[in-house]
């Protein structure tokens, strides 16, 4: 998307040197826009691992390309056994989204279909590029499907302005562009169509206030940022005609893994008859999950709660402690969302309901492709 004039992907290969990946850093957004170059399988699975990059759909195409690094490095007499070693290790780096499995799975099948390890590179490389290449475009199209949604909602308000809630960042910095949850958003501001976005802050990494914020504010479509045990009083006071969200796994029967907070935002929802969409491409669906409650729920660090990170008074990134020493922290970063909750899952081949067959019929090769695969029936 436009950063200070100028568009940027999330990744992308350097243009001078194909050995070289570059990420946005976004640890230290929105204070300072910052790159990172990464040359090693290592760098990558420390950008996921560290969340230099984020997002189910960023972390699945870090994923892949990482993959790609690791073949660069591989010795061709043992070319196999390391990348087995650095898939595994990638796949493992963070264990709630689907995409980086995914992609993992997916650049390692592109190589098993040629023999040398310099044609095993190649593809590898173009394996990753496409992965990329085709989150953008299902983004656009998670933008072009929920893009109808917002607007039969501003004719029922006769043109007034959408108010929409979104919790964490879906954005374009989840993806490589256009995010999943801002896909809609960025299509109505393009369609004319009067929105504004209430952003949960989304503690405690505050993806909310770091990045939604920032990345709405760069596109120019007005937002007011909010604590997030805000979001439930403003939908009893008629404030939010609408949810829509990211997901980081969603089941084939429909529950939805997202940031913590996610569930809580679909009972006051619910509560108050407001529509919840979640927004993804097909590649976060989970094939072999029936219960969204089995997928693996991140518990990273306690710090993350205790501290908080931002820019002081001398114009210094610093990070500060909010509670006292020794203060016991339980960081579960991902909830689990039911199907009953949510009004539909908008994905780039359309909207479905969030129910196994609706889900099958609008995607049936992905469930055959991924059952298979994976030896079930
Ligand atoms: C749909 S990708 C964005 C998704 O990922 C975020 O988690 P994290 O920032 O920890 O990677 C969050 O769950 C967003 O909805």
């Amino acid at each position: 998307m436009i950063v200070n004039g100028k568009h940027y992907r999330t990744i992308w290969p350097n243009p001078e040197n194909r050995t070289e990946i570059i990420i946005v850093d976004q640890r230290k957004l929105p204070h300072l826009f910052v790159t990172e170059t990464l040359r090693t399988v290592e760098d990558a699975i420390t950008a996921i691992k560290e969340m230099h990059v984020r997002g189910a759909g960023l972390i699945g195409i870090t994923a892949g390309y990482g993959i790609y690094l690791a073949a660069l490095a591989a010795p061709d007499n043992c070319f196999d056994k390391c990348i087995k070693k650095n898939s595994t290790e990638l796949g493992n780096s963070r264990p709630t989204a689907r995409n980086l499995k995914w992609a993992v799975e997916r650049v390692c099948r592109a190589m098993e279909t040629v023999n040398t390890p310099e044609q095993k590179r190649k593809i590898a490389f173009q394996e990753a590029n496409n992965i990329a290449d085709e989150d953008v475009f299902f983004c656009r199209q998670i933008g072009k499907h929920g893009l109808e949604i917002i607007r039969k909602i501003r004719n029922q308000k006769k043109g007034k302005t959408v108010n929409i809630l979104t919790h964490c960042n879906a954005g374009w910095l989840a993806f490589a562009d256009y995010g999943s949850a801002t896909a809609p958003i960025y299509a109505a501001r393009d369609a004319g169509i009067n929105i504004h976005v209430w952003v949960d802050e989304t503690r405690p990494w505050n993806q909310g206030a770091k990045l939604t914020a920032w990345e709405l504010q760069q596109e120019k479509i007005d937002n007011t940022l909010i604590c997030d045990n805000t979001g439930g009083h403003l939908m009893q006071h008629g404030l939010v005609d609408l949810v829509i969200v990211g997901t980081d796994r969603t089941t084939h029967t429909g529950d939805v893994a997202n940031k913590i907070g996610t569930y809580l935002k679909a009972l006051a929802a619910y509560d108050n008859n407001i529509p919840f969409y979640v927004a993804l491409p097909s590649s976060t669906i989970d094939w072999t999950l029936d219960n969204g409650m089995e997928i693996p729920i991140e518990q990273r660090t306690g710090e993350e709660i205790t501290t908080i990170t931002g820019m002081d008074n001398n114009n210094s990134i610093s990070t500060i402690s909010l509670a006292a020493d020794g203060t016991q922290a339980a960081n579960y970063s991902f909830d689990i969302t039911p199907a009953r909750l949510i009004t539909g899952l908008i994905t780039e081949r359309g909207i479905v309901a969030a129910e196994k067959n609706a889900i099958h019929n609008l995607f049936p090769e992905g469930g055959q492709i991924n059952r298979q695969e994976q030896g079930i029936s």
